[in-house]
């Protein structure tokens, strides 16, 4: 069915106009919605027979903001003359300096540009559980329809500065306290309350505030100087590489010095300078890639609907069996957790217990969703509870046999519905059900440390998986608020292959000289969290010397053969695990640089002797990102030449989530396409001249940088999807 898309007016007998957006879903300000408020607007402050206006949005939601195809579509052709005038236009003129009153009805949800309309609307009349916010920062912009300026004279400077920098919405009911919500009604009365609060605007029983110019809220200059200067702070804190986040503070300052109408105007400017930033173009990409994700072709087209999963049982309670039963009970899934020896098991109890009350004392979860989650688990030792389960999700050590045997023993006690996951990070699915009949609902549920709180959920199908099994484990992901991203079977899966020679590019350059802790620090800078070493010694050098030869057996032709792991562990460095590794690990403080590790970085140098006539290499730091990340992008060349993932953005997602790359720079493909193929091309060749086989270009890169085509434009008929 065709999407009605538009603006409709309809004036009542009382003398009240309901505007009405219809823009489905999310009722966002595209273009010709844009066009029909103007129109409508101008009608209603024309007409005779209307004395007052509402504005409201279909289906029960108010307005999702503007519609962000449209900086896409501005990212593409850097063609600005798409954004239409609205601030001034519609927003000043024809909506909050209309003669006639207007009160936004809102439901649902009010966000962006959404809540911008809102505001510049006489009253609010909201129904309960509404979401509210200016979430434009995570986009790269502000807000662009005066939000900057309404806000603060709405809810207070403090309040405002902090719902914009943190992005953060509020509920309606957090929205009447503070005075964004003037009444908060039953959603069957919203319209009825609306027009109502509108005439008495218009007969005077109530006020006719206009929110710009407010200023009751925003206090002295002295005291907003000192508000601003904490918001400061706070950007440097949480965004220090993010432009918009510094940008927001200087317009809403302009605003409160020169006035809510000059602050309109600075706004405009800055949001038409921001939505062209490279950040904006990263963060508007992974937008849409995330919600990307949500679409598997012969999955979520084939007409199929989720089954429900209400009781899943975890084998193992180790560091990821623990982290996924805690999400699954924060979700109120049942979970039975299935360890080998009662001291394991209450080990692993223990564990679950420590994340949610972790939750509870960071304030992120109330005592009482704490002990319904607790309720939910049963430990258990045996296979006797498997008998009703909906879903087992394996998580025992990376041991083939020992999953092999599970996994056969799994298909007698398990009910034959019941789907059968696991977590494995390395080994072929196919091999891990090869003992079994049931290939049809063995699938990979590959989870990310620590498992209740990272988002990235890669879900491994084999050529055996059924679309069903696959969108109930979709499903299980996103009711578990994780962001399920559907990869296909081989070694490392999407992301554990894409970034293994991450470290090794890392270990080849601590080998050719460089130190190490320039490498950390460079990649931080770069936006990455950790810097390889410390990503090392985070995950443990054990894990790191265990699954080198499964890599080596299959990517072999390109990997660094580095002593450097295996020198670290003879002299005692497992890494944060038993606080030593090429940091040093003290409770209460931040990991220190360990110089005494460089003794066996040097033992590493004289094995393997690779600097150019026994001296260190020089680099600069853009070298350094470009020798630590170009064989990032090779390997993911290599993973969408193989059609591991389905789109090119789901690896742009992957990396961001699983890997944290940073979301500013769209992801793994994204920032490769946006520097630009032909050029890591040639950076790949000269360092491989000079370095080896490692640097090799592959073979979809080379053919992109020769056919001048982005890496993200996919062309294989070679999918294992
Ligand atoms: C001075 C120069 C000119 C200035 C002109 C421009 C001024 C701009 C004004 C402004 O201040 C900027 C904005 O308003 S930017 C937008 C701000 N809004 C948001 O960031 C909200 C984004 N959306 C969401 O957070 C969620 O989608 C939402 C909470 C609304 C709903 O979540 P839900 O889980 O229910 O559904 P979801 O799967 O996320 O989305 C469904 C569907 O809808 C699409 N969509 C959502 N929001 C928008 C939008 N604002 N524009 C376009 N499309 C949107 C989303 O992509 C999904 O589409 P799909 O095809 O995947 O189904
Ligand atoms: N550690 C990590 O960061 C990640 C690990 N993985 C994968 O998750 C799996 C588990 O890894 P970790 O949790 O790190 O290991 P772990 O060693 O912390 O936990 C494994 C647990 O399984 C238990 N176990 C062994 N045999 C069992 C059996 N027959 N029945 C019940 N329990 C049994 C052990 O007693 C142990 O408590 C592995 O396949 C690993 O590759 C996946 C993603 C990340």
């Amino acid at each position: 069915m065709a999407k009605k898309i538009g603006v409709t007016m309809d004036v009542g007998n009382d003398g009240v106009a309901v505007i009405t957006i219809s823009n489905p879903p999310v009722n966002s300000l595209a273009s010709p919605i844009i066009a029909g408020l103007k129109e409508k607007f101008r009608d209603a402050n024309q007409r005779n027979d209307v004395r007052a206006i509402v504005l409201t949005g279909n289906n029960g939601r108010f307005c999702g903001g503007f519609d962000i195809n449209v900086f896409q579509q501005v990212h593409k052709t850097g063609d600005l003359s798409v954004m239409p005038e609205v601030s001034v236009d519609l927003v000043c003129n024809l909506m909050e300096d209309s003669r006639k009153p207007l009160v936004a009805a809102v439901e649902g949800l009010a966000l962006g540009g959404g809540l911008e309309l809102a505001m510049a609307c006489h009253a609010r009349v909201s129904a309960p559980k509404a979401q509210l916010g200016l979430p434009e920062l995570t986009l790269g912009v502000i807000p662009g329809f005066g939000g900057t300026q309404r806000l603060p004279r709405l809810v207070g400077l403090a309040k405002a500065t902090d719902m914009i920098l943190l992005s953060k919405s509020i509920s309606s009911e957090e929205g009447q306290k503070l005075g964004l919500i003037d009444a908060l009604v039953p959603p069957g009365e919203l319209l009825s309350t609306s027009r109502k609060w509108a005439l008495d605007i218009a007969d005077g029983r109530k006020p006719f505030l206009r929110s710009l110019h407010r200023t009751d809220k925003i206090g002295s200059l002295s005291e907003a100087r000192a508000i601003l200067k904490n918001s400061r702070q706070l950007a440097k804190k949480i965004a220090p590489k993010m432009p918009q986040h510094h940008a927001v503070i200087e317009v809403i300052e302009e605003g409160i010095v020169h006035g809510g109408y000059s602050g309109v105007l600075k706004e405009a400017e800055v949001f038409r300078q921001l939505v062209l930033s490279d950040t904006a173009k990263g963060l508007v990409h992974v937008f849409f890639a995330q919600r990307a994700t949500s679409k598997v072709p012969n999955v979520t087209d084939a007409g199929l609907k989720p089954r429900p999963i209400k009781k899943v049982a975890v084998i193992g309670g180790g560091l990821m069996g623990s982290g996924i039963a805690t999400a699954l009970l924060l979700s109120n899934i049942r979970v039975v957790l299935k360890e080998i020896n009662p001291e394991y098991l209450m080990k692993g109890i223990k564990t679950v217990e420590g994340n949610i009350k972790g939750l509870v004392s960071r304030g992120k979860l109330t005592q009482d969703k704490a002990g319904k989650a607790l309720s939910l688990l049963k430990g258990v030792l045996d296979y006797t509870e498997f008998k009703d389960v909906d879903m087992v999700i394996e998580a025992v050590i990376e041991n083939i046999q020992l999953k092999q045997n599970i996994f056969k023993e799994l298909e007698k006690v398990c009910p034959p519905h019941c789907i059968l996951a696991s977590n494995t990070s390395t080994i072929d699915l196919n091999v891990i059900g090869e003992k079994t009949n049931s290939k049809d609902r063995i699938v990979g549920a590959h989870f990310f440390s620590p498992a209740h709180l990272m988002t990235l959920l890669e879900i491994v199908r084999s050529e055996n998986t059924s679309p069903q099994v696959i969108l109930d484990l979709m499903a299980v992901g996103k009711a578990i608020k994780k962001v399920p991203v559907v990869v296909g079977n081989c070694i490392g899966f999407a992301v554990n292959r894409t970034f293994f020679p991450y470290t090794q590019a890392a270990h080849m350059l601590a080998n050719l000289g460089v130190d190490l802790f320039r490498i950390d620090s460079v990649i931080t800078s770069f936006g990455l969290p950790l810097g390889p070493f410390q990503l090392g010694d985070l995950a443990g050098h054990g894990i790191g010397l265990a699954v080198g030869p499964i890599y080596a057996k299959v990517y072999g032709d390109r990997m660094f053969r580095s002593p450097l792991t295996e020198l670290l562990l003879k002299s005692g460095r497992n890494g944060k695990i038993n606080g030593r590794g090429y940091y040093i690990y003290e409770k209460g403080s931040k990991p220190k640089p360990d110089p005494s590790v460089l003794s066996v970085v040097e033992e590493s140098r004289k094995l393997t002797n690779i600097m150019p006539g026994g001296k260190p290499i020089s680099v600069t730091d853009k070298e350094i990102v470009e020798m630590i990340l170009f064989p990032v992008v090779n390997e993911a060349c290599r993973v969408l030449d193989e059609g591991v993932v389905i789109r090119a953005s789901d690896l742009d997602i992957a990396s961001v989530l699983g890997m944290s790359f940073p979301s500013y720079r769209g992801g793994i493909v994204f920032w490769a396409d946006m520097i630009g193929p032909k050029y890591i091309y040639e950076r790949l060749k000269e360092m491989s001249e000079t370095y080896g086989s490692f640097f090799k270009p592959s073979r979809y890169l080379e053919e992109r940088a020769t056919k001048g085509m982005p890496l993200s434009e996919l062309k294989s008929s070679r999918s294992r999807l």
